[in-house]
């Protein structure tokens, strides 16, 4: 037996002592924000079998906690959207809504210095987990803030509906996708938004007011097949190295254009990663058809119509028989208002100054459920509040801290109020 304790047995060993001294800290002095997010976090509502019942039970028992009533919503068998209401003094006003998925993407244990389903709190008091960042944390925050505006016996005008869907991280089909379109979303009456965000390592809070468009092509090279010993001519393989050479070329120059300015964000640049590539038979057989498949995302300021043209100039150039297909085509370019007179971004941004926040606004360089939302004409901000963290969504050992963690729902509980107290805008009058 090796005296060397493996990968392993170490992670296990870390696990044990951070869980020993959380707990212990934990009964000396754990806040109970704290302690109801690492709960929610041991909920493995990963894919691809997200268990989502357990999830439902703990929103209930929130819910219960809170003294708020809760509604379910079936979107698909076993697919259900959970909505915590705190109804405002005037609920004719329209509502803001308070977006969070609680499905989370997989983790590769082998990877993770605690076990990603555990929420170990380390000795620096950061909370290890997956969905630490993206997005339980935020739903927890929310929850607390709430909480705290409750026990100070506030009240505003408008009601918040807090939202918990499935599907997020699978594209949101069978979740955000179908929920918008139903008579039950029409019914929370719902007048703005606030979802997901990003981290960010420095003092300052990103907010994202849109995001890119995400397309996802497959480019069909065909060509003269033949024996692999061959100088076949107009190949497939020669076509696609065309269209790689093309893709990829425009990628670099879209990298080098975010590169040379401090102030672009890689929301402000396309795109574009070759991520699959099929096709063949065998070693000595050359194959009558390849195909390469793109993932593209492209900034709300571009022409779509233009870019397509270019997409199928390239396809033209690469040579006859090349065809292209889209797996996802986001169409909508619709961006929420930053604009200091708009009545909801106006109160945002004025209590983050008054909060002394420093907010930088971007364009989401993923996709999100907000653009299921913006795309029925609803004003929606991606906000998740951690600075001083490093961004960590869909990476090994996510985590954020307590103090971070804790800081945000002081950041709610600020920004809650605002919102729900935006006077009537226009078309509520
Ligand atoms: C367009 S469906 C895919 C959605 C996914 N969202 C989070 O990572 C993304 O790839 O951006
Ligand atoms: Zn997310
Ligand atoms: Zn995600």
């Amino acid at each position: 037996m090796s005296l060397q304790s493996s990968g392993r047995q170490q992670r296990e060993a870390r696990g044990a002592n951070a869980r020993a001294e959380g707990q212990q800290q934990q009964q000396e002095e754990e806040r109970r924000e704290v302690t109801l997010f690492r709960e929610y976090l041991r909920i493995r509502t990963v894919h691809p079998e997200p268990d989502y019942d357990s999830a439902i039970a703990f929103l209930e028992r929130v819910a219960i906690d809170l003294d708020l009533p809760l509604k379910k919503y079936e979107l698909e068998p076993s697919l259900i959207a959970v909505v915590i209401t705190w109804e405002g003094s005037n609920p004719a006003l329209r509502s803001v809504l308070l977006n969070s998925h609680t499905d989370v993407v997989p983790a590769f244990q082998e990877h993770w210095q605690y076990d990603p389903f555990e929420a170990v709190k380390d000795a620096e008091g950061n909370i290890y987990g997956r969905g630490a960042q993206d997005m339980k944390s935020v739903g927890i925050q929310y929850v607390e803030a709430i909480r705290r505006l409750r026990d100070e016996g506030k009240r505003f005008p408008r009601t918040l509906h807090l939202l918990f869907v499935p599907d997020e991280e699978v594209g949101g089909f069978r979740g955000m996708s179908l929920f918008v379109k139903s008579p039950e979303f029409k019914a929370l009456n719902v007048g703005f938004v606030l979802d997901e965000g990003l981290a960010n390592p420095t003092d300052a809070y990103t907010v994202f007011y849109g995001e890119r468009s995400c397309w996802w092509v497959t480019v069909k090279c065909t060509g003269h097949p033949g024996h692999g010993s061959r100088f076949i001519t107009n190949t497939a393989a020669e076509k696609l190295q065309k269209i790689i050479n093309a893709f990829l070329g425009f990628r670099e120059k879209e990298k080098a254009r975010l590169d040379c300015s401090a102030c672009m964000t890689l929301g402000d640049v396309t795109t574009v990663n070759l991520t699959m590539v099929h096709g063949g038979v065998q070693y000595n057989v050359v194959p009558a058809e390849l195909a390469a498949s793109f993932d593209i995302r492209v900034p709300p300021a571009v022409d779509l119509q233009a870019f397509e043209q270019q997409l199928e100039s390239w396809c033209r150039e690469a040579g006859d028989g090349v065809t292209y297909e889209f797996a996802q085509k986001g169409m909508d370019q619709s961006v929420t208002s930053t604009s200091e007179s708009d009545p909801w971004w106006g109160a945002f941004s004025a209590v983050c100054r008054d909060m002394n926040l420093d907010v930088k606004t971007e364009i989401f360089p993923a996709a999100t459920d907000s653009r299921y939302l913006r795309e029925i004409g609803l004003p929606a901000i991606g906000f998740s509040p951690m600075n001083r963290t490093p961004i960590l969504l869909h990476d090994h050992n996510e985590f954020v801290s307590e103090a971070v963690f804790l800081r945000g729902i002081d950041v709610y509980a600020g920004i809650l109020p605002a919102l729900a107290s935006v006077p009537a805008v226009p078309a509520e009058q």
